[in-house]
């Protein structure tokens, strides 16, 4: 059973129309609070989806088992990113956060936290085999947050995300990991366990890479399906006012309640998180998310997250609110959406 969100027709009541003026009034009414209803019921099945797929806390388990997530990012201009997306896959519930970075942002990245494991390799002549050696025990990749759009780096990634598909790893591509995507779309073309996170920036960018005619920006669900298709039904999450989400099947929105507060760093807390969730749902399988894709439910639950943790850290800080603050309440918010 597949839930994606529904269209509805709504009729132009012109000079001419049979319906007056008031029935068709009475009939739009209609038509917008069962479309209403229907996003409701739509919002209501996905959390009972993602609470499907969040494994159980118990004493059974070891080290590892909830999550390891590796991140593939950070430069000298940018260590914030890779700090912010390894800190919410951690406090998302992952067990242990890798963050695979350049040399010179090794330090800093270390000297925000003790949590996180950073490996200072990826501009060595050797970082894919480095980032190698750790591929098998990780269990997903969050590629671009901070990485920068050094020559150098970006070659050292694409054999990175040649290893990791070869592997069948599930991989979340953000920021400058689109930038790289958007040169060579091939990359990731076809890849059944790829998500891609364009903000409205990296959204053109992919969208001119891959397909040939211009963006309809009035009609954003047509889009996103049109370039999760152009790359071979690859998982694309459009994120915005709303953030829609395609499988290049279906479109799923998430209009989670977040706030006005558009500070840098609420992408990487996304993309973090939702390596994290995506590792959960394909574990988790088709038959937790009612035959809909998992990595379609991973995408919705991170969004949700996200929003929720803006929404909140918005309450408390208004204006001053960062996304810092935002991390501080992923605990908080995920027990609200998700805990059952
Ligand atoms: N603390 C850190 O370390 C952080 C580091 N980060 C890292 O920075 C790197 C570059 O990432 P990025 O997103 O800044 O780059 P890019 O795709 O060129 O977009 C920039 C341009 O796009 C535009 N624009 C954006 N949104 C738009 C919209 N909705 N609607 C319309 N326009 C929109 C906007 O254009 P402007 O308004 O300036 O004309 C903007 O200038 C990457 O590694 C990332 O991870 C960040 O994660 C933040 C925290
Ligand atoms: N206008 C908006 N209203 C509400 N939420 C929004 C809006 N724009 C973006 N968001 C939310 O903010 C989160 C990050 O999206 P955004 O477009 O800011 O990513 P980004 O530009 O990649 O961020 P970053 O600064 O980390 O690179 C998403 O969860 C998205 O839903
Ligand atoms: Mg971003």
């Amino acid at each position: 059973m597949t839930m994606g969100l529904r269209c509805v027709a709504i009729p132009v009541c012109g000079r001419n129309s049979e319906l007056s003026w008031r029935q068709g009034y009475l009939f739009l009414q209609r038509t917008f609070s069962l479309h209403t209803a229907h996003l409701r019921k739509d919002m209501e099945n996905f959390f009972q989806l993602v609470k499907n797929i969040v494994p159980a806390l118990t004493e059974k388990k070891h080290k590892g088992q909830d999550g390891r997530i590796g991140i593939v990012g950070g430069c000298q201009e940018y260590t914030g990113a890779p700090y912010f997306a390894a800190m919410s896959a951690l406090k998302a519930g992952a067990d242990l956060s890798y963050v695979f970075c350049a040399r010179e942002a090794a330090p800093v990245i270390k000297s925000y936290s003790p949590e996180l494991i950073v490996h200072p390799v990826l501009d060595s002549p050797n970082a894919v085999q480095e980032v190698k050696k750790w591929l098998p025990r990780l269990h997903a990749l969050v590629v671009g947050p901070g990485l920068g759009r050094d020559d150098l780096l970006l070659k050292n990634v694409k054999g990175i995300l040649e290893a990791s598909k070869a592997r069948d790893i599930p991989i979340v591509i953000d920021a400058d990991g689109l930038w790289l995507i958007a040169q060579e779309p091939a990359l990731i073309q076809g890849y059944q366990k790829a998500i891609l996170t364009p903000n409205h920036m990296e959204f053109s960018r992919l969208w001119e890479a891959v397909v040939s005619s211009p963006v309809d920006s009035s009609d954003d669900h047509a889009s996103v399906l049109r370039l999760s298709q152009a790359l071979g039904n690859v998982t694309v999450v459009q994120k915005g006012e709303h953030d829609l989400i395609s499988d290049g099947q279906q479109v799923v929105r998430c209009s989670q309640e977040g706030s006005s507060r558009r500070c840098g760093g609420q992408g990487d807390l996304l993309s973090g998180s939702l390596g994290l969730m995506a590792h959960w749902a394909l574990l988790a399988g088709l038959e937790k998310t009612n035959g809909t894709s998992p990595l379609l439910v991973a995408a919705w639950g991170a969004c949700s997250l996200t929003r929720q943790c803006n929404h909140q850290a918005f309450q408390k800080y208004g204006r001053s609110t960062t996304t810092t603050d935002m991390i501080a309440e992923i605990g908080a918010a995920f027990s609200k959406l998700f805990e059952t």
